[in-house]
């Protein structure tokens, strides 16, 4: 009996879903970060095997006669040099053949397997707006184009983690006065029991402070903008219009991407119809024969997918 095994890892929980032979939905396991440049290498590898084993123990449990074959698609966000992606594939191999299972698995990236829930295949053009952010197209002939995905020091424009870090900078400037006041004062301060916003430096300059500590922030933004809160409106918009900004530079990359598929994925998209909107205005007034979708399946599933359809 074979069985696929897709593996979305994100900068804050890693979804792995289990697809039989055909392609029936068996099961949906979470866990934490799998990211490597958000929580480290052996933090990220140890999840990544934690996921593994809940996976694996739920196929057991669900077949009945000789031991299933695994084949493993991994969609990781942070994993996208040839090194990053052998030692990953690595990994996963000498699991496998640690704990006698018979299987084989190939890393993917995310946008691929985000493209794949969606669309059914790999072409098409996906701007993703999670913990990080990326734009990314394939062309019906394979060529892969990019923009963004550098990660949160080098980019990651209208992420989760930038807006975050846009929210916490925006409070403390209605603080001094700067900005007008803001509802995201009264949300973080009742949400994590702060007498005054000024609390926050305590928190945020603890050593051990992460990517996606920062990112969680990005959701008082999106409440107080759907509000109308103008301080949080110009956050999410502005955040919006820097990814389009990155998405209209890669449709322009190739011609068969000014009429494509664009696929949007990722938590902002889905929480935040005020960053939907904007990111669709700005890129269908550059492009206006593009077809956009909200994503339909989540990325593991994509990667389920893949694992199914493509021999590694
Ligand atoms: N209910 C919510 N309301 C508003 N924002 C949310 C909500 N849930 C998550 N977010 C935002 O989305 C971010 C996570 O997005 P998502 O789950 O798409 O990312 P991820 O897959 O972990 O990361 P990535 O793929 O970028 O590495 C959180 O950091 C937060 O900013």
């Amino acid at each position: 009996m074979k069985l696929y095994l897709g593996i979305d890892g994100g900068g804050t929980k890693t979804e792995a879903v289990l697809l039989d032979a055909e392609e029936r939905e068996l099961a949906c396991i979470t866990g934490g970060s799998t990211n490597p440049h958000a929580v480290g290498y052996d933090t990220a590898i140890a999840e990544l095997k934690a996921i593994l084993d809940r996976s694996i123990a739920q196929a057991q449990a669900q077949s009945s006669s000789a031991p299933p074959r695994f084949r493993i698609a991994l969609g990781m966000a942070g994993v996208s040099t040839d090194e990053e992606r052998s030692l990953i594939t690595e990994t996963v191999t000498a699991y496998l053949s640690e704990k006698r299972i018979e299987g084989e698995a190939f890393v993917t990236n995310d946008a691929e397997i985000a493209l794949t829930a969606t669309l059914g295949r790999e072409h098409g053009v996906l701007a993703i707006a999670g913990t990080g952010s990326i734009v990314f197209g394939c062309t019906p002939e394979g060529e892969r184009y990019r923009t963004g995905g550098w990660g949160h020091l080098l980019g990651d424009e209208g992420s989760g983690y930038r807006i975050g870090l846009d929210t916490l900078q925006a409070v403390m400037r209605s603080y001094d006065g700067v900005y007008p006041p803001t509802a995201m004062t009264r949300l973080i301060t009742e949400a994590h029991g702060y007498h005054t916003i000024t609390e926050l430096k305590g928190y945020i300059y603890q050593p051990g402070i992460k990517k996606q500590d920062i990112a969680h922030f990005a959701r008082y933004a999106i409440e107080a903008s759907a509000s109308g809160d103008e301080v949080a409106c110009q956050v999410v918009e502005r955040n919006a219009l820097e990814l389009a900004g990155h998405a209209i530079t890669l449709i322009n990359k190739h011609a068969s991407f000014h009429c494509a598929d664009v696929v949007l994925s990722g938590s902002i998209f889905k929480h935040s119809a005020l960053f939907n909107e904007s990111f669709r205005q700005q890129v269908s007034a550059a492009f206006p024969q593009l077809r956009m979708h909200d994503a339909l399946h989540t990325p593991a599933y994509g990667a389920a997918l893949l694992a199914a359809r493509r021999t590694p």
